[in-house]
């Protein structure tokens, strides 16, 4: 369902400036559209006049074409899901109770609701055995996060509504629930529009992003790979911050570059024969891998065949990344690691290869050049995430 906002203003009661001052913008189906601006620009007010939780005071909203003040109030519960920073949930409900929020308004049957619940819960990664009873002061703050998206989700909305909804959990926590969002719009390809103040998480995030000053006025709309190749003026540059081509590493997933290889074996290998193997290569370090394929010690080639077994000694692999994380992700694990190479593996924690710092070079200086040849910036082509201007 395409969202398209036509003149919209909003003058809150008493004010004299409005809080959002004659915004248009054409938000596409099926892909994610983010608001990034600063603090008090309107970004929430204006998400808020598409469910109609805030009326406009002039300009028309429209979702899939229909002005959304002839929808009813069921209807608009049904195709938009809502998920607000600090997840939202009701305290003295339980995860089941809250996840069946919109089912309940829209009266389905306790059978469909109950198996919708648990789908969801599933859909975020709670196992529903574990945490369907629970109180929301039980869970994490990730965890609780989960269960807001999981209710925003439940009645299968095809447009979704998040303000900051992870605006208050741990960075990392945060990037395990970016990545799930990812992965589940990748699955479930909602209309998506998101709102943050942090460029990075925009980048992340948005296939758009509309960079928005005060009274939520439209700075720059653009992908995100556009925009930070390309700043429309100063202030957009400003919010971007001067590390551009660092926050370009937030475009592009480990999975996309061509990883490194290492010599592996397992850890019930014989040392001798692993060590003959090791010198036929050239590698220095080699790998082993427990018996499902994940990665357990770095071993150094010359040590090998002094072990008893493959089962100890060696350094303890730490700081792995998956074919998932953003370069941005793998530097940081390279830097907190202090390791010019790491350890890639897939999303069962199987070995898949190594990225180092000289691929994160690399990839940046083919970025660099793409941008620097081919002026206006080349549209984005993002692994797994659609160009929103090819509906294709
Ligand atoms: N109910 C209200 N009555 C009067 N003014 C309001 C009301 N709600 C918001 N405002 C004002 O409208 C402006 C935009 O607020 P809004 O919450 O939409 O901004 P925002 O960009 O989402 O900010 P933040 O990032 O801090 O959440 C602000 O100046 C705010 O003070």
């Amino acid at each position: 369902m395409p969202i398209v906002l036509d003149d919209v203003t909003k003058i809150y009661p008493g004010q004299e400036r409005p809080a959002v001052d004659r915004v248009s913008l054409d938000l596409p189906a099926g892909h994610t559209t983010v608001f990034v601006g600063p603090s008090g620009c309107g970004k929430t007010t204006t998400m808020r006049m598409i469910n109609r939780l805030i009326e406009p005071t002039s300009g028309t909203i429209t979702i899939d074409g229909e002005d959304n003040r002839r929808l009813d109030a069921d209807t608009l519960r049904r195709s938009i899901g809502y998920a607000i920073q600090a997840s939202g949930l009701f305290p003295h409900m339980t995860v089941a109770q809250n996840v069946a929020t919109v089912p309940r308004l829209l009266k389905w049957n306790k059978k469909r609701t109950r198996e919708r619940v648990d789908e969801m819960l599933e859909l975020v990664g709670l196992a529903p055995g574990d945490y369907r009873d629970r109180y929301p002061a039980q869970l994490s703050g990730g965890q609780q996060q989960r269960v807001g998206v999981a209710r925003a989700l439940a009645a299968d909305p095809p447009v979704l509504l998040m303000d900051e909804p992870f605006g208050a959990v741990d960075p990392i926590t945060r990037a395990s629930l970016q990545d799930e969002l990812l992965r589940l719009q990748s699955e479930l390809h909602k209309t998506i529009v998101f709102v943050t103040h942090d460029f990075s998480e925009a980048v992340k995030l948005g296939d758009r992003i509309a960079v928005l000053g005060p009274g939520s006025s439209v700075l720059q709309f653009d992908t995100p790979e556009a925009i930070l190749a390309n700043p429309a003026d100063d202030t957009v540059a400003g919010f971007i911050g001067d590390d551009a081509a660092l926050k370009t590493l937030t475009l592009r997933r480990v999975g996309d570059v061509d990883l490194g290889t290492t010599t592996t074996a397992r850890v019930s290998d014989d040392p001798a024969e692993f060590a003959a193997r090791l010198r036929r290569s050239d590698d220095e370090w080699a790998v082993v891998l427990d018996e499902a394929g994940r990665p357990v010690r770095w071993v150094r080639g010359d040590r090998v065949a002094q072990m008893p077994d493959l089962g100890s000694g060696g350094q303890l692999v730490s700081g792995t990344v998956t074919v998932d994380s953003t370069l941005q992700e793998a530097l940081d694990g390279l830097l907190s690691t202090a390791s010019a190479t790491t350890v890639v593996v897939d999303r069962d924690g199987a070995y898949r290869g190594t990225i180092g710092i000289d691929d994160l070079v690399d990839e940046l200086r083919r970025i660099h050049h793409r941008h620097n040849d081919a002026e206006p910036a080349a549209p984005a082509d993002r692994a797994g995430h659609p160009d929103p201007a090819d509906p294709s």
